[in-house]
C-alpha cells in the first residue's frame, strides 16, 4: 500500500536564510495517526504550512493521496483539514456561515445535515447564529475544528489542538480523532505534551532545529523514555550505600543524605516497597521523599544530545 502522505527531504529556507526544515522524510500510512513533538521553533508549523500550501517548499518533495502538492494543489489540498494554531476567523461572520463557507472552498457541495452534525459533535450548534467575536477562545477553536472537518478531510493537520484549551474539548479533541481515525482518516498533530501524544498517537515523531531526530511506535517510544526517579532525603548522611541497598538504577546523591532511584514506569516490577523496607531495615531514617518524572524538555535534551556524535 502506498502512504497516504509521503514527504521525501523537504526543505524550507525563510527569506533571510534561516533553515527552518533540513530535509524532512516521512511516510504516513492511511488511517495512521503520529504526533511531532517539538520545542518551540523545531519546524513545526513550518513542516505543516509546506504541506498545506501555505508556505513554499525550497526543496523536497511531498504528495497527498498520490497527488503532488505543487503539481497537483487543488486535489492534494482536497484531501486535507487543516486546525491552525492561530486563531484566524472572520469575527463578524456568524458560526453556521464560517463553517459552510470552509466547505465550499474545495468543491464540496452543500450539506446542511453534514455541517449540523458537526456543530453539535464539538457543542456548538446552539452558538451557530452568534458572531465569531462573541465567542470564548475556546468556542473559536472549536469552530477551526468544525471548518477543518466541514470539508471531510482525508488527512487532517492539527497544530497544538489543546493548547490553552480547557480539559473538556482536550477530551472531546481525542474522541474526535479517534473517531476519525475510525473512518480511515490520516491524522497528523503537533504537540507539547508528551501525554497527548501517548494517548492518541500511533507513532510519535521528534522535531529539532528543522530536522526529524526520530519516528517511532509510540509504545516503544514511551518504554524508552518513562523513567521517573524517587529522591529520599535521608536524616543523616551517610558514607556509602549499604550492600544490603545496593540495586541497580540506585545511586548516592547530596552530601551524602539523599538516595536517588531511577526507574522504568512501564517496568513489570519497580521495587519500590522493596527498597523503602531494605531502607528502614538498614536503619535509615527518611526525611523527606519526591518523585520525578523526566519531563519533555530533558527527553528533548536527552535525544538531542544522543544525535550529537
Ligand atoms: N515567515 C518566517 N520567516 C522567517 N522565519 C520564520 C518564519 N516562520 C517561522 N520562522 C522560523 O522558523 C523556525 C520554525 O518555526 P515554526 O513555527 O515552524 O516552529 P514550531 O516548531 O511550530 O514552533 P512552536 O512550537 O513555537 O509553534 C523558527 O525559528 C521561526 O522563527
Amino acid at each position: 500500500m502506498s502512504a497516504m502522505l509521503s514527504i521525501r527531504d523537504l526543505r524550507k529556507t525563510y527569506e533571510g536564510g534561516f533553515q527552518a526544515l533540513k530535509g524532512v522524510t516521512l511516510e504516513i500510512e492511511q488511517g495512521e495517526i503520529i504526533a511531532l513533538l517539538g520545542p518551540n521553533g523545531a519546524g513545526k508549523t513550518t513542516l505543516i504550512s509546506t504541506i498545506c500550501g501555505i508556505t513554499t517548499p525550497t526543496a523536497g518533495e511531498v504528495t497527498v493521496g498520490g497527488h503532488d502538492i505543487l503539481r497537483d494543489f487543488r486535489a492534494a489540498r482536497g484531501l486535507i483539514g487543516l486546525v491552525p494554531q492561530e486563531i484566524a476567523l472572520e469575527p463578524f461572520e456568524r458560526v453556521l456561515n464560517t463553517v459552510r463557507f470552509s466547505r465550499g472552498l474545495f468543491g464540496h457541495r452543500r450539506d446542511e445535515a453534514l455541517i449540523e452534525r458537526i456543530l453539535r459533535r464539538l457543542s456548538l450548534w446552539d452558538k451557530k447564529d452568534a458572531q465569531v467575536k462573541e465567542l470564548s477562545g475556546g468556542m473559536k477553536r472549536r469552530v477551526l475544528i468544525a471548518k477543518a472537518l466541514a470539508h471531510e478531510p482525508r488527512v487532517l493537520f492539527l497544530d497544538e489542538p489543546t493548547a490553552g484549551v480547557d480539559v473538556e474539548l482536550r477530551k472531546d479533541m481525542w474522541d474526535i480523532v479517534a473517531e476519525l481515525k475510525a473512518d480511515g482518516v490520516t491524522i497528523i498533530l503537533t504537540t507539547h505534551y508528551i501525554e497527548e501524544a501517548e494517548a492518541i498517537a500511533d507513532r510519535i515523531g521528534v522535531i529539532n532545529r528543522g530536522e526529524l531526530l526520530l519516528v517511532e511506535q509510540t509504545s516503544a517510544l514511551m518504554s524508552r523514555l518513562g523513567k521517573k526517579q524517587i529522591e529520599v532525603q535521608l536524616s543523616a548522611a551517610i558514607s556509602a550505600i549499604p550492600p544490603t541497598l545496593a540495586r541497580p538504577g540506585l545511586s548516592l546523591a547530596g552530601e551524602g543524605d539523599v538516595l536517588v532511584f531511577e526507574y522504568d514506569t512501564q517496568a513489570e516490577r519497580i521495587g519500590l516497597t522493596g527498597l523503602l523496607n531494605a531502607i528502614a531495615a538498614a536503619g535509615l531514617v527518611l526525611r523527606d521523599v519526591n518523585t520525578r518524572q523526566s519531563s519533555l524538555e530533558e527527553i528533548f535534551v536527552d535525544l538531542v544530545s544522543e544525535e550529537t556524535p
